[in-house]
């Protein structure tokens, strides 16, 4: 698949721009089965108002290999859904360790349609990342400016901007109109920010976590879109799956409440 067209299409065919977050808590269930379970009615519940489905690997790591059986399990359902899988790893390492991150997480039995990636280690280490996405029709998404407050400890400062430098430069040869296979994620916490990261990186997906949970609010997020729309994916994890406790019908109308809201935000 191609990811950034898939993705598009979605959004411009159901009229969403909700990433759905799946990071189901150990805690919140009786046993793996329990957290499988309601993490696959989940993704159903919410997939009609999603334009992509984002699940976070620390969760089903947590579980041992158990939780990288329901990980699979997640993306085959979200594929048979119609739903491209952005998988959440924030990887990132010397560049021969980063080739076998990216076979696992971009290729392997548990591979995702995109991954989050650390550019802490230079550009070049981002290289294995998105050869081997271009190879699968997949794509990157590279950290910027994170969502949480303490981040500002080291991005920012000339740092970010530097990184959506090398993103721009990275997606230069796909067309106008087009975006390319490497995405940026922008935190939705930073709402007075999304308008210059859009601007320095016009062919880039914006991926902006934060919304709910961390007090990002989809009436903020304008800035981050082209006019059309498109261009950006605004992520709700916690807001989506425990909506109320684990009550599934919650969920469904919670990610139904935050598209709506960001649709409510393109007038
Ligand atoms: O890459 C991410 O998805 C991400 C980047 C970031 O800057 N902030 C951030 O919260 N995330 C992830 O997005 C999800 C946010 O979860 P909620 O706060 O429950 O919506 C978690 O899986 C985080 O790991």
């Amino acid at each position: 698949m191609d990811f950034a067209r898939t993705v598009t299409e979605r959004t411009l065919h159901l009229n969403t721009r909700l990433c759905v977050g799946l990071d189901p808590r150990a805690g919140a269930y009786r046993d793996p089965e329990h957290l499988r379970q309601h993490t696959l009615d989940v993704l159903e519940a919410a997939a009609p108002y999603a334009a992509c489905v984002k699940p976070q690997l620390a969760f089903y790591e947590a579980l041992g290999l158990p939780g990288l059986q329901i990980l699979e399990e997640v993306c085959s359902a979200a594929r048979t859904l119609g739903l491209p899988v952005l998988l959440d790893g924030k990887r990132g390492d010397i560049g021969s360790t980063a080739a076998a991150y990216a076979q696992g997480w971009l290729t392997g039995p548990h591979a995702g349609d995109a991954l989050t990636v650390n550019p802490f280690l230079g550009f070049q280490t981002l290289r294995p990342f998105l050869d081997a996405a271009i190879a699968h029709g997949g794509a990157i998404f590279v950290l910027v400016k994170t969502s949480n407050p303490d981040q500002a400890d080291l991005q920012g400062h000339g740092v970010s901007e530097k990184v959506a430098a090398w993103i721009s430069e990275a997606n230069s040869e796909t067309p106008a109109g087009r975006y390319g296979p490497v995405g940026a994620v922008v935190g939705a916490t930073h709402p007075g920010e999304l308008a210059k990261y859009r601007e320095l990186m016009p062919r880039a997906l914006l991926l902006l976590p934060g919304l709910g949970a961390q007090g990002a609010a989809p009436q903020d997020l304008r800035a981050a879109f082209h006019s059309g729309g498109t261009g950006a994916l605004a992520s709700a994890s916690r807001a989506v799956q425990y909506a109320d406790g684990l009550d599934v019908r919650a969920s469904r109308e919670a990610a139904k409440a935050l598209r709506d809201g960001l649709n409510g935000a393109m007038d």
